[in-house]
């Protein structure tokens, strides 16, 4: 097992590359921890992919370095990474039984009969599949199909990470999470490196301890789900992470006030004048029906079980509360109250400090 760097990586799929846009994963320098779980977590066609077949050698990067270790890698093919791969969709070979298609990876690295049987086994019993280990792939559904391809990925001991592209999407809901508890509990119990792309929040955060967020190319943000919750470092995190997620107005900021369409509201701490796109951002648990604050118009509210969504909006953009269950709602109102110490501000996107904490 190995810790990954990238050292200046960036990918083009393009021959000759000019606009920020012709780079599908633009310059990144990153570290992927010795036995982390990671999440790498972002909307359609943000690089996820991309980014996991440099790592996997699959693809070669248009510039910079990928190290193992201290081994530069970029030039080695996949076999030499010593790297197992999982994809979106089954790659089993419909002839061979389940057995021989989990036995595959380790028959080739010329493991002994008796420990490759006993570790066809164990994986077995982790996909659920041991009722089925003696027949042929061909006629499986797609979902048991994936369950191999998942046992496959994760049948050698030996590797340097485990990488999964939307391993779950053909799973359904019940197994779904079945087998993600499985992943945590192997990544627990053999401790390799393990990055899971997906678009699903959920996914993300209940497998990883670290979340990478990328948005347009761009890791956006790397940190604890917590991180990213209480203190998201770029407005497409606020955005993505969170149900429903951040939500964003357009403020002026003067020291320890934002001014918002004519409402002044305090902040907790002060801030230099910013200079460019000024938000503020707020989670919808940290705000509160109120009768002074903000003017709200409220849209539409959800009961959730253990709490509602009180839907809206502020200044004509979108407005969420999220409301404890216990906690009543006044018939009307027409203003929210926002916790001052929750308020994050953004310049052209990316999070500022205030004075006190910068300094
Ligand atoms: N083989 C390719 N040739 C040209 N462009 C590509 C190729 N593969 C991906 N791209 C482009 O690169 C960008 C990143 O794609 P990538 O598949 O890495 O994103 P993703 O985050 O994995 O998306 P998804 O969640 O839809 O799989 C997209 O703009 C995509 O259109």
């Amino acid at each position: 097992m190995a810790q990954i760097t990238f050292d200046n990586l960036a990918h083009s799929y393009l021959p000759a590359p000019k606009a920020d846009a012709d780079w599908a994963l633009k310059p990144m320098s990153l570290t992927w921890r010795d036995g982390g779980a990671y999440a790498l977590l972002g909307s359609s066609g943000c690089g996820k992919t991309t980014l996991l077949n440099i790592i996997s050698g699959l693809l070669h990067p248009s510039r910079g370095r990928v190290l193992f270790g201290d081994r530069n890698v970029t030039d080695l093919s996949t076999a030499e990474r010593n790297i197992a791969q999982v994809f979106q969709f089954p790659v089993v070979y419909d002839t061979m039984s389940v057995r021989e298609n989990l036995a595959f990876p380790l028959k080739n690295r010329g493991m002994p009969a008796d420990q490759i049987a006993a570790r066809v086994d164990a994986v077995a019993r982790m996909i659920g599949m041991t009722d089925t280990l003696d027949r042929r792939a061909r006629g499986l559904t797609a979902d048991a199909k994936q369950k191999i391809s998942l046992g496959r990925g994760m049948v050698r001991q030996d590797v340097n990470a485990i990488l999964f592209d939307e391993p779950l999407t053909v799973i359904d809901p019940q197994m779904k999470w079945e087998l993600r508890t499985q992943l945590k509990a192997l990544h627990r119990e053999f401790g390799h490196t393990m990055i899971y792309v997906t678009h699903d929040q959920t996914e993300a955060l209940t497998f990883a301890d670290e979340v990478v967020v990328m948005s347009e190319g761009r890791v956006v943000q790397a940190g604890t789900p917590q991180s990213l919750f209480d203190a998201p470092a770029h407005t497409f995190v606020g955005y993505f992470i969170g149900s429903p997620g951040m939500n964003l107005l357009d403020a002026e900021i003067q020291g320890t006030t934002a001014r918002i369409a004519g409402t002044t509201i305090p902040l907790a701490a002060p801030y230099a004048p910013p200079k460019g796109r000024v938000q503020i951002g707020i989670r919808p648990d940290a705000v509160r029906p109120a009768s002074e604050g903000l003017p709200f118009r409220l849209i539409r509210t959800e009961d959730v079980g253990h709490h509602r969504i009180l839907r809206g909006e502020v200044a004509g953009a979108p407005f969420n509360l999220v409301v404890p269950e216990d906690q009543p709602i006044p018939a009307a109102f027409d203003r929210v109250a926002l916790d001052p110490a929750r308020i994050g501000v953004f310049v052209d996107d990316w999070r500022i400090e205030p004075l006190e904490r910068a300094a």
